[in-house]
Formats: structure tokens, C-alpha cells, sequence
């Protein structure tokens, strides 16, 4: 079987406007090999979350209009809605950017993560779910009584690991994260992202962050790709794209870093290995 997850091709995103078609992302191409960590970042507007949402085929009035989304050997822009429903959680999952308002307010926590069995016709039965629930729960670092409590009974932080939850119940082979710890203070973000890390390398699926804090990308990711207006412009493993930026703006990325010992730190943290 072949290490590749992911080979998106010449991804050119458009969303109609009152004055013509405007181009979120050009040309995009990018590819993620089995446990790959990789992250997007560039400035706010550059097409980072319209990357991820056209593979979720989550575009909030955006269209595919050109390019190759190739998940596990299969063709994505092909698949019909039902196949594409089967295959979200299975294969591939989204940790959205707030959990606040991805978990339904009036559902138990344990009613929400039994939705996604249902939803895929995974049976349990009984006690038997609530264990695995529990269990599932636990690897993220929660209680497994977490499962009887709505969203408002949780902080920030935990709802998050509830979403983290979710995005591993049926162990796909790629997770996508939205600045999935941005609303959260720094030292829960650092947690919360070591949790995210953590089950994700224990069940091996290859992983993109999007982020705009490049410390906390130098010590996540692998290989970091760079957006600038719609394009990916820098693509390659961390340590190099952090010691010999190839793009102008990747260089006044690095250099807006706060100070140049600061700067030697996370380029020394990119050539360790990566954390968790
Ligand atoms: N629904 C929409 N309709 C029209 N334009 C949109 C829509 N969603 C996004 N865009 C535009 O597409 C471009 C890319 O947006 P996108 O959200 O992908 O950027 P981003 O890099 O993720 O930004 P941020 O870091 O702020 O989340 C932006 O210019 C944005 O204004």
C-alpha cells in the first residue's frame, strides 16, 4: 500500500462576488505522506482554511473549479454526497477552529460522539458504547463521566479535547486542524496541542495545522507550507524553510519573530524533533 494520504493537485478555489469570481487559492499542490505532520501558515486571508474546507468539501459558498483531491487513492472532487459523508470521520476529520460552536448546545457530550457511530452504522449496544465512549474520552484527557455533560458545563479547553475526541472515534488516516487552539489561553493551547499530537501519532494518520503562531508550528510540524494570496509560495520540511527561506514573505514571517535570539531558539526547535 502506498505511504501517500493526500496528493491535492492544482487546487484553484473561487467564490463568486457582486463584482466577479475572486480566487482564494491558486494552483495549490501539496502532497502528505502516512503520520506527516504539516502546517499552513501566511497571513489572515491568504486561502489557509479555504485549502482545508475544499478538501471537507465544507466551502460556505465557495466552489472547486479546478484541480485533483486525492485522499487514500481516491479521487475526492468525484465522489457523490453520500460517499462524501461516509467518508468525513472515517477517513478524514476536521478539528474545527472553535468548538464552541461545532458541538451542539443541547446534546450530551456522549450523545454527540454516538452520533458519529450511528452515522457509520458502527454498533455497540448498550453499556458497551458508554465504555467505549469513556475510554475514547480518556485518551484526550477528560473524565469519561465527561460524556454525560453538555458543551456549556465545559471550559474552552475541554470542549476542544471533545473535538479532538470526535475527529479520532473512527481513526482516520487524515486529521485537519483549524487553529484548533487559537480561542484558548497560551498554557491550555500548549496542552491541548500535545493532546493533539499525541493521538494522533498513536493512530498513525498524517495531520494539517492551520496556525498563525510560528513557535508553536516549529515545535508541531514537519514540513510547513506558506500561503501568500491564494498560493502556496514555500513548501518543504520546517528546519529548512525556517533556516533558508526561499520567498520574501516567508523571510519577513521569520524576521517579524520578535527577536533574533528568539529566532535562533525555534529554528533550534525545528531541528529537534518534533514534539510531542
Ligand atoms: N464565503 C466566502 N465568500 C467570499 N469570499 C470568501 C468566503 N470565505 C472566504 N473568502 C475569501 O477567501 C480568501 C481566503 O480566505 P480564508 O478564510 O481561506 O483565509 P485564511 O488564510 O484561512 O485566513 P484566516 O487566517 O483569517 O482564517 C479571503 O480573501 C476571504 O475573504
Amino acid at each position: 500500500m502506498s505511504d501517500t494520504v493526500l496528493k491535492v493537485s492544482d487546487l484553484t478555489v473561487q467564490y463568486p462576488t457582486a463584482s466577479g469570481s475572486f480566487h482564494a487559492t491558486r494552483n495549490v499542490s501539496f502532497s502528505l505522506q502516512r503520520g506527516e505532520r504539516f502546517g499552513l501558515v501566511g497571513e489572515s486571508g491568504s486561502g489557509k482554511s479555504t485549502t482545508i474546507l475544499a478538501l471537507m468539501r465544507m466551502l460556505k459558498g465557495g466552489l472547486v473549479s479546478s484541480g485533483s483531491l486525492e485522499l487514500n487513492g481516491r479521487e475526492l472532487t468525484r465522489l457523490d454526497d453520500e460517499a462524501f459523508r461516509k467518508l468525513r470521520f472515517a477517513e478524514m476529520s476536521l478539528v474545527p477552529q472553535g468548538a464552541m460552536n461545532s458541538l451542539n448546545p443541547v446534546l450530551r457530550i456522549g450523545a454527540q460522539i454516538g452520533d458519529i457511530y450511528d452515522d457509520h452504522g458502527v454498533r455497540h449496544g448498550g453499556a458497551d458504547r458508554e465504555r467505549i465512549i469513556g475510554d475514547l474520552l480518556t485518551r484526550v484527557g477528560l473524565s469519561p463521566e465527561v460524556q454525560r455533560r453538555y458543551p456549556h458545563e465545559l471550559s474552552g479547553g475541554m470542549k476542544q479535547r471533545v473535538c479532538i475526541a470526535m475527529s479520532i472515534a473512527l481513526t482516520p488516516s487524515l486529521i485537519l486542524a483549524d487553529e484548533p487552539t487559537s480561542a484558548l489561553d497560551v498554557m491550555v493551547q500548549k496542552q491541548v496541542l500535545a493532546t493533539l499530537g499525541r493521538v494522533q501519532r498513536d493512530i498513525g494518520a498524517a495531520i494539517i495545522l492551520i496556525g498563525h503562531d510560528m513557535a508553536l508550528m516549529a515545535h508541531f510540524v514537519t514540513t510547513l507550507g506558506v500561503m501568500y494570496r491564494g498560493e502556496l509560495i514555500e513548501v518543504g520540511p520546517v528546519r529548512d524553510v525556517f533556516s533558508n527561506p526561499q520567498h520574501e514573505y516567508t523571510r519577513m514571517l521569520i524576521n517579524s519573530l520578535p527577536s533574533f535570539d528568539r529566532q535562533a531558539r525555534f529554528i533550534k526547535a525545528a531541528h529537534q524533533e518534533a514534539l510531542p
